[in-house]
């Protein structure tokens, strides 16, 4: 636990915990040598004089003194080494977030980081100073006693001795018991954290859908199972302390036992067995405590065994020394990639020409946005290679490819800053006039003007108070602040107003103008003036490609495709009129 701990820990935080643990040993066996003296001041006070009580006094009084200023040192350094750790951990925990392949956030994480971020964090850190100094008292201060008993009696001592591996044993099996029940209790604080935090998310979706609902329910029972871990975690924790007590509380009646039969013989003098009295409840008590809080070590145990999981977590492959691209080219090359078992897309080939729009259309589900999401390397493809000019992504680096590519997706997210801001997250460096110049080209001037407070009025949560289509133009000013070569647009699915319309075919004429533009292509308008069209067929692979033109005449399953789709937007073609 405490290597762990200090593997996590920054090398200030180390020190003073190091620090923390020694004079935590130091307290234990000053308070073990205490309890010993009990014995000479007792035989001198059954001797019958004072006299030789004064020497075994004044090493108590000697103990006494030092064990409180090295008390008084160790609580000080105890709360700064509990705060560096604490920050070392959040440290460490923000840069695995940061580097992480970020398929890995597809699964809903939030509730699980949250419990490791606030509750889990927070016990680690303070685990150091509050429970093992405690739990090395409750063994050491014993051992430190069971020691000096050699020099009383040594019967008694071995007979205590005895009874340490049964102690032991006892110990273990608590630990293995309260850390069985605290994972599986971790594991459905996780569960019940997402379904609460998704439940006040998507709460417009929940009241159309009435009470009642599936995502009710869900809540609901995520929330009794937690119930019902906790309940098993007390209870079977609870059980697990009550015998280990038990297990000590007979090791120790079997001493005492031994102890007054031994003073009944006349073996043993009166005054060490009183001090083996004292002792006995001395004994007692700190390992007891020591098992007690065993339990809230196991929970920091479980904290730091997420922590391992997320250190253990497979990287990207990254290069050594980062290709060069020769052009901004897309290039697919017998792609094969799945979420699971099933590959959404199979021996997939294609290229997005440098410079040009490529526009990927074909039905729902057929691997449209898996593909952006594969040239934005969220994921590297089982089989195949995705290329920039000529260099596989592998090959190139994920903050290369990071450089080069920049995603206007559907679901953007903004934070609740002011619009400004928002868009200033495309380059952070640049100033107030520049990011407002970009923005106007995303035409998200409307915007701002809509909106009281203009560029500073904020969005609202995730951009709450922003349409669909506008926190797509904040997305795309983005975009164009970052200036990549390569643009990844997800195109909206739902219908947009007219001011969207406009303001979205203005900024992709925009986009289009010097960049590799890939966009998945809902709106007619995109499709048909796009350089390139790739159809895809809905089983993996490519029904057709080629320009608009070339693909009407075509009159393959993309004329179909535009046939249904025109009918269906109720539009005229200028040619048929
Ligand atoms: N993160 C994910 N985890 C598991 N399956 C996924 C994930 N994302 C997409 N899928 C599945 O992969 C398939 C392709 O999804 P994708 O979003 O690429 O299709 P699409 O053509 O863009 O669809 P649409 O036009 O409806 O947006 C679908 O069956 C979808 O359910």
């Amino acid at each position: 636990m405490i290597r762990r701990i200090l593997h996590y820990s920054s090398p200030a935080a180390r020190r003073l915990l190091i620090a923390v643990l020694a004079g935590s040993v130091v307290i234990a066996v000053l308070q073990g040598a205490a309890f010993l003296m009990v014995v000479p001041v007792l035989r001198a006070l059954f001797g019958g004089g004072t006299a030789g009580a004064g020497g075994p006094l004044i090493i108590l009084g000697a103990i006494g003194v030092v064990y409180a200023a090295v008390y008084w040192a160790v609580s000080r350094l105890g709360i700064r080494a509990s705060t560096a750790v604490l920050e070392s951990l959040l440290a460490r925990l923000g840069d695995r977030l940061a580097a992480l392949p970020v398929a890995w956030f597809g699964e809903d994480r939030s509730g699980q980081m949250a419990g490791i971020a606030t509750q889990g964090a927070m016990f680690v850190s303070t685990t150091p100073y509050s429970y093992l100094r405690q739990i090395l008292a409750g063994f050491l201060t014993p051992a430190t006693v069971l020691v000096g008993m050699y020099f009383y009696d040594w019967r008694l001592a071995v007979a205590m001795t005895a009874m340490v591996p049964v102690m032991a044993l006892g110990y273990r099996a608590l630990q293995k018991r309260i850390a069985r029940g605290d994972a599986a209790h971790a594991e459905a604080v996780a569960a019940a954290s997402n379904r609460v935090i998704e439940f006040a998310r998507v709460q417009p979706a929940l009241r159309t859908a009435g009470d009642g609902s599936v995502a009710d329910r869900l809540v609901e029972d995520a929330l009794q199972n937690q119930h019902r871990r906790n309940r098993a975690m007390l209870l079977s924790g609870g059980a697990g302390i009550a015998a280990f007590s038990a297990i000590v509380q007979a090791s120790l009646t079997v001493v005492l036992v031994l102890g007054a039969y031994l003073a009944i013989g006349g073996s043993v003098d009166p005054a060490t067995l009183i001090g083996l009295l004292v002792l006995g409840v001395r004994f007692n008590e700190p390992i007891v405590s020591a098992g007690d809080l065993g339990g809230a070590i196991a929970v920091a145990r479980t904290t730091l065994d997420q922590f391992d999981r997320l250190a253990a977590v497979e990287d990207l492959p990254e290069p050594s020394t980062p290709g060069a691209p020769e052009d901004w080219s897309v290039r697919f090359d017998g792609v094969t990639f799945g979420y699971g078992a099933e590959p959404v897309l199979r021996d997939l080939s294609f290229t997005a020409p440098a410079g040009k729009m490529t526009a990927i259309v074909g039905p729902s589900g057929s691997g449209k946005t898996t593909i952006t999401r594969l040239v934005a390397r969220y994921y590297d493809p089982e089989a195949g290679t995705v290329s920039i000019g000529g260099v596989p992504l592998p090959e190139l680096g994920t903050a290369a490819v990071d450089g080069a590519v920049a995603p206007v997706f559907q679901d953007v997210y903004l934070f609740d800053d002011t619009i400004l801001e928002n868009v200033r997250i495309g380059a952070p460096d640049l100033d107030r006039d520049e990011v407002i110049a970009a923005a106007e080209r995303a035409r998200v001037d409307e915007i701002a003007a809509r909106l009281p407070g203009g560029w500073d009025a904020r969005v609202g949560e995730g951009g709450s108070n922003l349409s669909g289509g506008e926190r797509q133009r904040v997305s795309i000013a983005r975009a164009l602040l970052k200036d990549a070569p390569i643009v990844l647009l997800d195109e909206a699915t739902s219908a947009l107003d007219i001011g969207n319309e406009i303001a979205i075919t203005d900024t992709i004429e925009r986009l289009r103008a010097d960049r590799t533009l890939i966009v998945v292509a809902h709106r007619l308008q995109t499709i048909m003036t796009a350089d390139r069209i790739i159809m895809l067929d809905g089983e993996g692979g490519i029904h057709e490609a080629g320009t608009h033109a070339e693909l009407l005449a075509a009159d393959g399953a993309y004329a179909r495709y535009w046939a249904e789709r025109v009918d269906a937007a109720g539009w005229r073609l200028a040619s048929q009129d």
